[in-house]
């Protein structure tokens, strides 16, 4: 039986026009009937894949104090250390520890009339008892900031569009953002991370070598299983937006491992500009007739504004930070969430 999770190998792009243009066809036909895949042929060695993979296992192995120390809470920008059942999903805890990441950049100064976005942009915390994890964050980020660079575009090529369609929202200051996830065994009530679709452009997941991801196909859940050196991509709801439905950003989650076993994952999120606003891309008309609108979903409104939506889905999911530094917006009823 085919896999319903298809594998497209990346390197198709530079064989030749017309192996490029099937790479294309079969981009856009994984993207908008299950909006996940496989990718391989992107060019991150199984050595930079190793790498990775062993310095987020170094970090949970850190004391709890020391990871409490960069707790996410200290930082209004939502980097830092979350601990097991710290975030929710719809409400409800997710049974993984995690650091999140986003892009080093100074804050921006606020003042009346500045908009409550901006707060997002700001330093990370790295934990002082590991030096070799921002080196090795960072060098993640750049590597897979450039194969969603390079998915990006086709994703573009592939509905028609110049290839550099969306670089205006992107280019200059991305908004990227990535996590490194460890999944304790048998804990909680079985949610690893809840149902849920990713905000972003395009998500870039790395998995060790255990099971635990299942993705929503034809109202079941379908297992995306890990497949060695392949990173799992799928689509965003910023991509959902900008294709007016055509593309999918697919609902999925992660159930908790069995006892004795531990799940490591590195999710990174490429985004738009904070400051962006998404278009609505011109489909061509065999396209058009087939994009079915943006899911909308009256729980999650999506906005066109970048900086709107990644703040209304950073306040749901860490509530004890959008209190502690976001309480003007909580009180006033100004709160985008
Ligand atoms: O850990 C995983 O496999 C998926 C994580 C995920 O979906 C997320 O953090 O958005
Ligand atoms: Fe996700």
């Amino acid at each position: 039986m085919a896999r319903i999770v298809p594998v497209l190998d990346l390197s198709r792009l530079e064989q030749g026009a017309s192996e490029r243009w099937t790479f294309l066809f079969d981009l856009r036909t994984a993207a908008r009937d299950v909006g996940f895949f496989y990718l391989s042929g992107h060019g991150i060695s199984a050595v930079e894949i190793d790498e990775m993979l062993d310095a987020s296992r170094r970090f949970f192995a850190l004391p709890e104090a020391d990871k409490l120390a960069i707790e996410m809470v200290k930082s209004p920008q939502f980097r830092g250390y979350t601990r097991t059942g710290g975030e929710l999903t719809k409400g409800r805890a997710d049974w993984r520890e995690q650091l999140d990441i986003g892009v080093e950049r100074q804050p921006i100064p606020q003042g009346p009339g500045i908009p409550a976005w901006t707060r997002l942009q700001g330093p990370n915390q790295w934990p002082s008892a590991l030096p070799e994890l921002k080196p090795a964050l960072l060098a993640w980020q750049t590597r897979a900031t450039a194969v969603a660079i390079r998915l990006l575009k086709a994703f573009a090529l592939s509905l028609d569009q110049a290839e550099d369609a969306f670089d205006p929202i992107y280019s200059g200051e991305p908004n990227h953002r990535m996590k490194i996830v460890r999944y304790p065994g048998a804990t909680g009530d079985g949610q690893g991370v809840g149902a849920h679709k990713d905000g972003g452009f395009l998500t870039l997941l790395l998995q060790d070598e255990n099971e635990g991801l299942q993705v929503e196909y034809d109202g079941s859940w379908v297992n995306a299983d890990p497949i060695p050196e392949t990173l799992v991509v799928n689509i965003g709801e910023l991509l959902e937006l900008a294709s007016n439905g055509y593309l999918r950003a697919t609902v999925h989650r992660v159930v908790t491992p069995p006892a004795g076993v531990e799940r490591i994952s590195v999710p990174f999120f490429f985004s738009a500009r904070l400051d962006a606003t998404i278009p609505l891309l011109t489909l061509p008309e065999e396209l058009a007739v087939e994009a079915r609108g943006p899911a909308s979903d009256p729980d999650n409104p999506l906005f066109r504004d970048v900086g709107t939506n990644v703040l209304k889905s950073r306040m749901r999911s860490h509530p004890n930070v959008a209190s502690r530094h976001y309480a003007d917006l909580l009180e006033t009823g100004a709160s985008p969430v």
